[in-house]
């Protein structure tokens, strides 16, 4: 009988079985897990509850960041002549903006429309962040960096830009010495 035969099989067979059965409820599990984190449960899901947890618990993260960087960006020193700046990041340049005293205490952070920002060519850095420049306003910037070929401008940019409070552009100018005849429209 087939019963029997498979009863009868040898413990090692039986071990490679068991294994296999650990590792497929770990792959599943895993999935499972990966599933809810991207939030792509659809609606007739059966796991819709617990994976609306998950995301939740990710919108919840997601809010607590964005508070601290809008923290740190409103709270502190006057001295660096970006206290105008923060001011004016809580009410963007745009008519899609949003006043802070209208929103109640959880949403009174203006953060910036995703079609904004890419129609106004933020960097993908700043996308999603909330910028002390107000996001999309083109300004004339408040600090050069000069420095001859192979002085080492390029590490002091990449040094300043890991400060919040510094917007820097990606690429070097150049305007001085290759883009001047463009104009002050061009360099904004
Ligand atoms: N702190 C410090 N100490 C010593 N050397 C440093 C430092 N920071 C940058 N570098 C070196 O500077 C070179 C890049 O300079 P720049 O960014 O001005 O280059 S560029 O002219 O804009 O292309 C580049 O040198 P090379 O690697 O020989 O090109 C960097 O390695």
């Amino acid at each position: 009988m087939a019963f029997s035969r498979i009863s009868k099989l040898d413990p090692p067979c039986r071990g490679i079985f068991k294994k296999a059965a650990v590792m497929l409820c770990t792959l599943f599990t895993s999935l499972f897990l990966l599933h809810c984190f991207i939030g792509r449960c659809s609606t007739t899901s059966p796991v819709k509850a617990s994976s609306g947890r998950a995301v939740g618990l990710f919108e919840d993260f997601r809010s607590l960041r964005t508070k601290r960087l809008a923290h740190q960006w409103t709270s502190g020193s006057e001295l660096t002549g970006y206290g105008v700046a923060r001011r004016s990041s809580r009410v963007l340049a745009d008519e899609r903006t949003v006043q802070v005293s209208e929103l109640p205490e959880e949403e009174s952070f203006i953060l910036p429309q995703p079609d904004l920002v890419a129609s106004r060519k933020v960097s993908p850095r700043f996308a999603g962040r909330l910028s002390p420049l107000g996001e999309g306003s083109k300004k004339l910037p408040q600090a050069l960096i000069i420095g001859v070929k192979k002085g080492g401008t390029r590490a002091l940019l990449e040094f300043l830009r890991v400060h919040p409070d510094i917007r820097a552009v990606g690429a070097e100018p150049h305007f001085f010495d290759r883009n001047y005849d463009n104009g002050l429209e061009w360099y904004r």
